[in-house]
């Protein structure tokens, strides 16, 4: 398969020394001079620089496997490079990446940027990338490096943003939407990229499956994103994300929707269960469906410690599975179906489910 790891224990080797050949035995066992060794002095910065590596290695959600799960070694330094980079370029310096020994000698050469390219580097990390609105590639090469600076900040953007979606609770993705207006664009421009670098797209199979349900049944696609789940199916589907960009997407937190008690009879969650308090989710879920009403689920495989922790916490929720397809293939899809009314009082052990980071690349 593509993506495959070798297993971490395959690169330890064992060297085996012929007779006479190994220093460290064969060496005559004279006892040796007692010498004083001093430690070496350790200098401030790299104290503060280990123990920013050990910080990341404990930063337990990092420690995840799977797919799409960073390396341990990835991430914080990266995503503080990246501010550092959004930093540098709004107060108009770049500087040049040099090997490390003539950086130090030269640390202070700067490549100063024109001000017309500062400007479209800037303004490609604000705005929402259209096919109209990018810089283009075959313009001088300005352009292509405006064009590479505005791909790695848009990148840098929707990574920072996806982190934040999924180690907050819902109030503060509510509020992070409210206060940064474009983060929105940004996130879904970002993940369009994503999905394609997917074998497939989840919501494909979600698309069919629901395609072979009756046209009567009343749907509700929760965490809908751009949308595509109500263009594609011929049913009443109530689209519902943070954000609203067409007039039949309701604008709403997942975990207090404007719908009635029992209005549907399906509810979606493709790759949208992100929050920290996944209760919420679907006890709103509960209180919207019907009895005997469905529940289709898909995530990201990295992001299950395990499975039937997860169907234990759905069953407290109210709902029992009926099918789970959770081969090893990127993505798990569940099949639910409510089979008890719970009401939003009750009291639950808080669950969620781990984060899905996305490697720079
Ligand atoms: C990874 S995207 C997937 C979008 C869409 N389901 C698809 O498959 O194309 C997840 C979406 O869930 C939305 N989401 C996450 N938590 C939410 C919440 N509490 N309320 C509303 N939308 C939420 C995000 O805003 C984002 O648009």
């Amino acid at each position: 398969m593509a993506f495959e790891v070798p297993a971490w224990d395959k690169g330890a080797l064992a060297v085996k020394f012929k007779p006479g050949t190994n220093p460290a035995i064969d060496a005559p066992k004279t006892k040796p001079k007692k010498l004083k060794q001093k430690k070496p002095k350790v200098k401030k910065s790299e104290r503060k620089q280990k123990s920013k590596v050990k910080q990341q290695i404990n930063s337990t959600y990092r420690l995840g496997k799977g797919p799409l799960a960073p390396p341990v070694e990835s991430s914080d330094s990266e995503a503080d490079d990246e501010m550092r980079a959004m930093h540098k370029i709004r107060s108009g310096r770049i500087e040049k990446q040099k090997p490390p020994a003539k950086a130090a000698k030269d640390q202070k050469k700067q490549l100063t940027l024109k001000p017309a390219l500062l400007q479209a580097a800037v303004e490609s990390m604000e705005t929402t990338p259209t096919p109209a609105s990018a810089p283009s590639t075959s313009a001088a090469p300005e352009g292509a490096l405006a064009n590479k600076l505005h791909a790695e900040l848009m990148g840098g953007r929707f990574r920072y943003i996806n982190e934040q979606l999924y180690t907050m609770n819902s109030k503060k993705a509510e509020d992070l939407f409210r206060s940064d207006s474009g983060a929105f664009d940004a996130y879904h421009a970002g993940y369009r990229q994503q999905v394609e670098k997917w074998p497939s797209n989840p919501l494909n199979r979600i698309i069919k499956l629901v395609k072979r349900l009756s046209k009567t049944a009343v749907i509700g696609d929760f965490g809908c994103g751009e949308g595509k789940l109500a263009q594609s199916v011929p049913n009443k589907v109530y689209s519902m994300d943070l954000v609203s960009r067409r007039a039949d997407i309701v604008a709403c937190n997942i975990t207090k929707t404007p719908l009635e008690a029992q209005a549907l009879d399906v509810a979606v969650y493709c790759l949208s269960l992100m929050g920290t308090n996944l209760n919420d989710y679907l006890l709103e879920a509960n209180r919207v469906l019907k009895l005997h009403g469905n529940v289709y689920i898909a995530e990201i495989q990295s992001r299950f410690e395990d499975v039937r922790e997860f169907i234990r916490f759905m069953t407290s929720c109210g709902f029992d599975l009926v099918k789970k397809d959770v081969a090893v293939n990127y993505f798990y899809f569940f099949h639910f179906r409510k089979m008890r009314h719970v009401g939003k009082d009750v009291k639950l052990k808080p669950f969620s489910l781990k984060p899905c980071l996305y490697r720079k690349r």
